[in-house]
């Protein structure tokens, strides 16, 4: 069995912000990883690595982070990709879930005809902080009858505990941060 790639090396390449947006919040910026070529091809193939094989039809990504992951990991598991959006964005009809963020509320909308009932579906986003917008988008694809195989990040704030709302999914953390 090949060994999972190790992302750890990659946590001198994300630069964390104090107070931003909002004061008290330390902000994961991912920008620094991104345009280090060696950097974000590590991130794509650790994923690539733990998805291939697992017959994943779609990858859907949340705007606007998840939208950097998701294509390249669609094209990597030759999977579709679909994207998750901010209201009023998607021009056909959509269902609407409305959720918690660590420092506001927000919501998100789907098409409705984006997932064929029992499509297994991956759900990627840069980080996990509370889980509110990943439960957001867990209900839209348990609303549109998709199977979720996974939902991956690549970066997880374990002290927030948004694990706990998927205890019954494939949760997959590249890099893992307690404080
Ligand atoms: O686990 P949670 O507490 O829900 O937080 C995680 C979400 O917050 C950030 O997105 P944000 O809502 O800031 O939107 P953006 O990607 O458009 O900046 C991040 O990219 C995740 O999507
Ligand atoms: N602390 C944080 N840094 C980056 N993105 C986030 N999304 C929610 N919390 C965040």
């Amino acid at each position: 069995m090949t060994l999972p790639i190790n992302c750890e090396p990659l946590k001198t390449l994300i630069r964390t912000v104090p107070d931003f947006p909002k004061p008290g919040i330390l902000f994961y910026d991912i920008t620094t990883v991104l345009k280090d070529k060696a950097g974000f091809a590590t991130l794509i193939d650790a994923f690539a690595q733990y998805y291939i094989g697992k017959e994943i039809d779609l990858v859907l990504g949340i705007e606007a982070r998840g939208f950097i992951f998701g294509p390249a990991l669609a094209y990597r598991l030759n999977a579709g990709f679909v994207p998750v959006r901010k209201p009023k964005k998607l021009p056909a009809p959509t269902a609407r879930v409305t959720y918690d963020l660590e420092y506001g509320t927000d919501s998100l909308e789907i098409h409705l005809d984006a997932i064929q009932p029992g499509e297994r579906v991956v759900i990627v986003d840069d980080l996990l902080a509370t889980g509110g917008t990943m439960q957001a988008t867990v209900e839209l694809v348990r609303q549109l009858g998709g199977e979720i195989a996974g939902l991956g990040f690549a970066i997880e704030l374990d002290f927030l505990k948004g694990r706990d709302k998927f205890q019954q999914y494939d949760v997959l953390s590249l890099l893992h941060y307690d404080e």
